[in-house]
């Protein structure tokens, strides 16, 4: 058990601090005012120091969506049933979902996984990963046994790397689950210590009667299994979720591999809580897309550390954050390609 434990806990290596500063070299060079790019300029300079090159490769992606039930679904916490993840997984399979319109439009491949979906997807499409046929309602049991959490993580770890392997030089990571805003919010405010009512929102829209009900099974839960937070598989276990689990994996593997991964919205916040409580450092390799609309996205993100490229009011899921950043990705690659230099011009700045 320690062993597979540890495998979930690779090295990881500092980010590439010369390729950083090569880029920002670069971009500064370039027919503009200094910084006029913003947070393009950003993008590009933290992609080089993950990528360890000025060169970035950037064309073939991928995003990497996984599925999974939730047992306190039951306790009515979302205003959506349950079986709309098994549904809409095979939408998403078949070319239909939110994430899978915006990867089209940017040649981007989706992979849909289940790990956890409460029903049998016949649909070849979707690949089999499945722990479990949803977790455990956690006011009445952990949500899953250590063991269970432990091949969740590696689960995400070896589809990213399966990903990596087949050629994929930027991940971007989604999920499916219905009342997976609670979950997360339960990992979040163990995980960072955020007080539960700051880090509940409205999930995929809800009354104020159910939130109030919402933040209400969060902090039972909580209390009655008191996870350890400087234990993520523990955290993980008690109160998490099957596809939470292994988007972390997902992000060690590509840390590991200094392969960009970007994130999408507020489940992602949890999984990458998870994932720099296992392996610290996992964190500077994961690219924040979008600020989502949830409560206490910005004290969430300022504690861990990330800037959000940008905000448009989303809270969708399935990745589509991360799949729209890919076309900022592609406007970097066009200013580096087809912009002249400020040396070309002949041109000298005096602050
Ligand atoms: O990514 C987000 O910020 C986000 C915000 C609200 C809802 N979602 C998606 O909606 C589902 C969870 O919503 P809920 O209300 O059932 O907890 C799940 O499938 C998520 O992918 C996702
Ligand atoms: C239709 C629908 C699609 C979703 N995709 C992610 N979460 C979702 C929730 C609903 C309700």
């Amino acid at each position: 058990m320690q062993n597979n434990e540890t495998k979930l806990k690779p090295t990881i290596e500092p980010i590439s601090q010369a390729a950083r500063k090569a880029m920002r070299e670069k971009i500064d060079n370039l027919a503009k005012p200094v910084g006029g790019l913003g947070n393009l300029e950003v993008l590009a300079v933290d992609l080089a120091g993950i990528e360890q090159r000025v060169e970035l490769q950037t064309e073939k992606r991928c995003c990497l969506v996984f599925c999974g039930d939730h047992g306190v679904e039951r306790e009515g916490v979302s205003a959506t049933p349950r079986r709309v993840t098994a549904m809409q997984a095979v939408n998403m399979a078949a070319g239909h979902s939110s994430v899978a319109a915006l990867a089209k439009a940017n040649h981007c491949e989706v992979k849909v996984i289940d790990v956890g979906i409460d029903a049998d997807i016949l649909d070849q499409a979707v690949i089999n990963l499945k722990i479990r046929k949803g977790t455990n309602n956690f006011l009445e049991k952990p949500a899953m046994t250590r063991d269970e959490a432990i091949r969740d993580v590696q689960a995400g770890y070896d589809v990213a790397a399966q990903a990596i392997h087949e050629g994929n030089q930027i991940l971007c990571v989604g999920e499916l689950g219905i009342a997976n805003t609670t979950v997360s919010s339960a990992m979040i405010a163990s995980l960072l210590s955020l007080p539960v009512a700051d880090v509940v929102g409205r999930g995929s829209v809800i009354s104020d009667k159910r939130l109030a009900h919402k933040i209400d099974v969060v902090e039972k839960g909580l209390a009655k299994w008191q996870p350890d937070p400087t234990d993520g598989l523990d955290v993980l276990s008690k109160v998490g979720g099957f596809e939470i689990g292994a988007k972390a994996g997902a992000m060690i593997c590509a840390a590991a591999h200094h392969v960009p991964l970007i994130m999408d919205g507020f489940i992602s916040y949890a999984a990458l809580a998870l994932a720099e409580a296992m392996c610290p450092g996992i964190q500077r390799y994961v690219i924040a897309s979008h600020a989502t609309r949830q409560a206490g996205t910005k004290a969430i993100l300022k504690k861990l550390g990330v800037t959000p490229m940008f905000n448009l009011g989303m809270a969708t899921g399935e990745g589509s954050g991360a799949v729209v950043t890919l076309a900022l990705i592609d406007d970097i690659q066009s200013v580096l390609k087809n912009m002249t230099t400020l040396e070309d011009m002949g041109v000298n700045f005096t602050a």
